[in-house]
């Protein structure tokens, strides 16, 4: 039998459509699945490849070609050990596992140690597009084990989206590079989608837009400078209607979000790193405080509140697209600087041009904009923030009041703006060249000896606060 090149573990939404593409593009591949229905799924979908799957793990391997690729798609955390432990004893010396689920980088790090020790290579892959991504074309951010990724380089250029005949795919960095990446462009997601749901409650509720009106708005917008994957899918929830009652599909969808962790898993790096991103963590709270809904509605029932109509509906609409482009370049931003300090802290060595490239197209966080942000950093590698290019600094100059007007508008009406708020107040805070937190030291310095540093002189300083001059 002619062996096979690669083999998916896992046949679910992702596993599947990835090796379809993968048959697609003239691989040789095949899958296991512990379920039954997937496998049958896979064959009947591949009918045209003549695509196997395998229901015995030990045939599955033994039907791989030397040395061996395996790809994990099985849900993050527990499962990937599980596996792993179940493969070891079937695979040999050289052959190479790849896990391409949302793995937590930390976890990334102790699988290619322990591995190693095995003579097996590992390497964790980011992989972003969802369904229709891993089906025709996703964003991958592979790292680690270089000679696991040069093995499969070939079949993941040849499956990825490409932008400019580029694919979007590069290798990231060494460890758990790739993992991180992927865990930041899903904070800067989490981040970029809570913007537009700010965006839509404003219209809404601000602005007493109904789902036509900012289905024409948002498609208006699509069109411009904000085009983008997430907006573009967000446009036409807005005309979905429901098969049952015939009324809006979204209008029917409990206002409480769910997640799977990796948005709060970059808060908490975040703050690990000392690294702030304000926007993305907003938007990770924002998902938590959704869940308090009798809290919610007792509270909303005992401190009612009127809010006001915006009356001057096209002033608005300008403004807010403004102040949507601004609030989406400060989570790019906020993620890409957290990238820049963790590449220096885990020696990551990142190329925040390079992954500004494949993050063009392919993945959830795909958008125009990203053109701009890939030119800033081929102008200058070495950008302390993306704040810092001329290109940008323009548009901030041209965005920046009407940011300030929507910010001020959805205070006064009540209406919560977390991350819009969050954006303005970082960018304000990142362009002081005189902070208040000299008054922060002296606190520190009076009630716990922690010393200061002076301005007019080097060295620690501590003073006598209770008997200076009082
Ligand atoms: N869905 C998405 O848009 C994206 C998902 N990801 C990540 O990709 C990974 C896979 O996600 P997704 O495809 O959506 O998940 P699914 O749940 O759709 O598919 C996972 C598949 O793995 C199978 N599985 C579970 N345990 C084992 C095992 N021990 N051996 C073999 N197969 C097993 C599951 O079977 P069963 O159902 O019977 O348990 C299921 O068929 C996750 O880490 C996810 O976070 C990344 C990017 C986008
Ligand atoms: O990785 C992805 C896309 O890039 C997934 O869509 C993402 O994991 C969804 O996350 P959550 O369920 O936490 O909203």
């Amino acid at each position: 039998m002619n062996k096979f090149t690669l083999g998916m573990i896992g046949l679910g939404t992702m596993g599947r459509n990835l090796l379809l593409n993968m048959a697609d593009n003239d691989f040789k591949v095949t899958g296991y699945d512990k379920d039954p229905k997937m496998l049958q799924k896979l064959e009947e979908d591949g009918k045209a490849h003549n695509l196997k799957g395998f229901a015995s793990l030990e045939d599955f391997i033994r039907s791989l070609e030397l040395p061996r690729r395996v790809m994990l798609l099985v849900p993050a955390g527990q499962i990937v050990d599980s596996v792993i432990k179940e493969l070891v004893p079937l695979l040999d010396k050289g052959d190479m596992i790849i896990d391409s689920g949302n793995s937590h980088f930390t976890d990334t790090s102790r699988r290619a140690t322990e591995l190693s020790e095995e003579g097996i290579h590992f390497f964790g892959m980011g992989i972003s597009g969802g369904e229709e991504g891993a089906r025709f074309g996703p964003s991958m951010m592979p790292g680690g084990d270089k000679t696991a990724y040069n093995a499969v380089k070939p079949i993941l250029e040849a499956v990825s989206a490409k932008v400019n005949g580029d694919p979007c795919v590069a290798y990231i960095g060494p460890g758990a590079a790739g993992h991180f990446v992927k865990m930041v462009h899903n904070g800067i997601e989490y981040s970029m989608m809570q913007i537009l749901a700010e965006t839509y409650d404003l219209l809404k509720n601000g602005a007493g837009y109904n789902n036509d009106q900012i289905y024409g708005l948002f498609e208006k917008w699509n069109n411009g400078r904000l085009k983008s994957f997430l907006l573009e899918v967000t446009r036409d929830i807005f005309k979905v209607k429901d098969e049952k009652t015939g009324g809006y599909l979204l209008d029917l969808i409990k206002d409480e979000a769910k997640s799977k962790g990796t948005g709060k898993w970059t808060s908490q790096v975040s703050m690990d790193l000392q690294l702030p991103i304000p926007t993305i963590n907003e938007s990770v709270s924002s998902r938590d405080l959704s869940k308090f809904k009798a809290l919610r509605v007792a509270l909303s029932n005992a401190l009612p509140h009127k809010r006001i109509e915006i009356t001057d509906k096209k002033t608005f609409e300008v403004q807010l697209e403004q102040a949507l482009y601004f609030a989406m370049i400060t989570s790019y931003a906020q993620g890409l600087h957290l990238l820049e300090q963790a590449s220096k802290e885990f020696k990551y060595e990142l190329n925040l041009k390079e992954i500004s490239q494949i993050w063009r197209g392919g993945c959830i966080i795909r958008a125009e904009l990203l053109e701009d942000i890939y030119q800033a950093y081929s102008k200058q590698a070495g950008l302390p923030h993306l704040y810092s290019d001329s290109g940008i600094q323009q548009q901030l100059e041209e965005i920046i009041p009407a940011t300030r007007a929507i910010v001020i508008s959805a205070i006064q009406n009540g209406i919560a703006v977390p991350c819009y708020a969050s954006a303005l107040t970082y960018f304000d805070s990142l362009r002081t060249d005189k902070s208040p937190l000299n008054l922060t030291q002296a606190q520190r310095d009076f009630f716990g000896a922690h010393t200061f540093e002076r301005i007019d002189e080097e060295g620690i300083f501590h003073a006598d606060w209770n008997s200076n001059n009082l």
